[in-house]
């Protein structure tokens, strides 16, 4: 499924024919993080990437939205197109406002440029710490985007493994705009979530009322499975206590999304359909389930000024 280029060795593609949630999601759902990959012929991945994809187009994204049930998308800028976020766009152009985007800029980035990229619908520019999908900016140059992006109600969101959070914690907390904080900070999930390693990430969301979290990626996070495969409605049963803490506490500053394709799975693709019945084990009651979905999305990403 790539086009021009050579996918890495061991890449899984991501899963055709996902079956129907049987969880009915709430009018109005926004999967709220997910990627588009190229297609490379039109829009080529980065030279300074980690890994190359298989493709995954804006037309493929959209059809599963609508096959999952969700109303709207964000697409946030994978690693693989760098500070090119052309493929992102593209995708935020083509859904008649049904998607935001959050993508990555470069610190010599423009007024204009980000003018021109908030008129396409993007939120959000992504800092990423994960040591095997980029070598991180200085974080002077993230400052510096920070400064370029804050006028215009953009928040940061932040993507690192779990063991880096003391490291990173205090220059977080000095980023004067909202921070969102990809698939939980990584937990290592063999540890206990009620442990001092959570227990340090839980202390860190409570340190700002700005800092939100996406309770994702169970797929990525779980070590004991079962995968979300074949109509198992128990998947990823370890990850449940972590994200359950994260959406009782925080109830209001909570996302969910699907993270397809879901770069860099090597064990298994689950099924989207049976991702989506993952949901109610860790929002346990409508009313929490709504907020996850709706309207905390929906505040963080369609209520700035168009
Ligand atoms: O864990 C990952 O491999 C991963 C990669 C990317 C990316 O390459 O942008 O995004 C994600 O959300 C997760």
């Amino acid at each position: 499924m790539t086009t021009g280029f050579e996918k890495t060795p061991g890449w899984l593609d991501w899963y055709t024919g996902p079956s129907r949630p049987r969880f009915r999601l709430p009018e109005g759902a926004v999967d709220a993080h997910c990627h588009v990959f190229g297609p490379g012929r039109e829009f080529p991945y980065a030279p300074e990437r980690k890994y190359t994809p298989c493709d995954a187009s804006k037309d493929q994204l959209f059809k599963l939205r609508d096959h999952l049930g969700f109303a709207r998308n964000v697409v946030v800028q994978a690693t693989c197109h760098g500070s090119d976020n052309s493929a992102m766009v593209d995708a935020l152009r083509a859904s008649g406002g049904l998607a935001r985007g959050v993508a990555t800029l470069r610190p010599d980035v423009t007024d204009a440029q980000v003018r021109e990229l908030h008129e396409a619908g993007v939120r959000g520019v992504r800092f990423n710490f994960v040591k095997r999908l980029v070598d991180t900016a200085p974080r002077q140059d993230l400052r510096d985007v920070v400064e370029q992006i804050a006028p215009y109600g953009w928040h940061v969101v932040v993507y690192f493994e779990a063991a880096d959070l003391p490291d990173l914690r205090d220059f977080f907390l000095s980023i004067p705009v909202p921070l969102v904080v990809d698939h939980m900070g990584r937990p290592d999930t063999a540890k206990d979530p009620e442990g001092p390693e959570f227990e340090a990430f839980l202390h860190f969301m409570r340190a700002r009322p700005d800092i939100w979290c996406k309770v994702t990626c169970p797929e990525r996070l779980s070590q004991s499975g079962p995968p979300a495969l074949d109509g198992e409605q128990s998947a990823y049963r370890d990850v449940v206590p972590f994200a359950r803490r994260v959406v009782e506490e925080f109830p209001d500053r909570v996302l969910w999304g699907t993270d397809w394709p879901h770069p860099n799975l090597t064990g298994h693709m689950p099924d989207d359909g049976l991702l989506v019945d993952f949901i109610p084990h860790i929002a346990p009651t409508p009313k929490l389930r709504h907020k996850l979905l709706v309207d905390n999305p929906t505040r963080l990403y369609w209520s700035h000024a168009d």
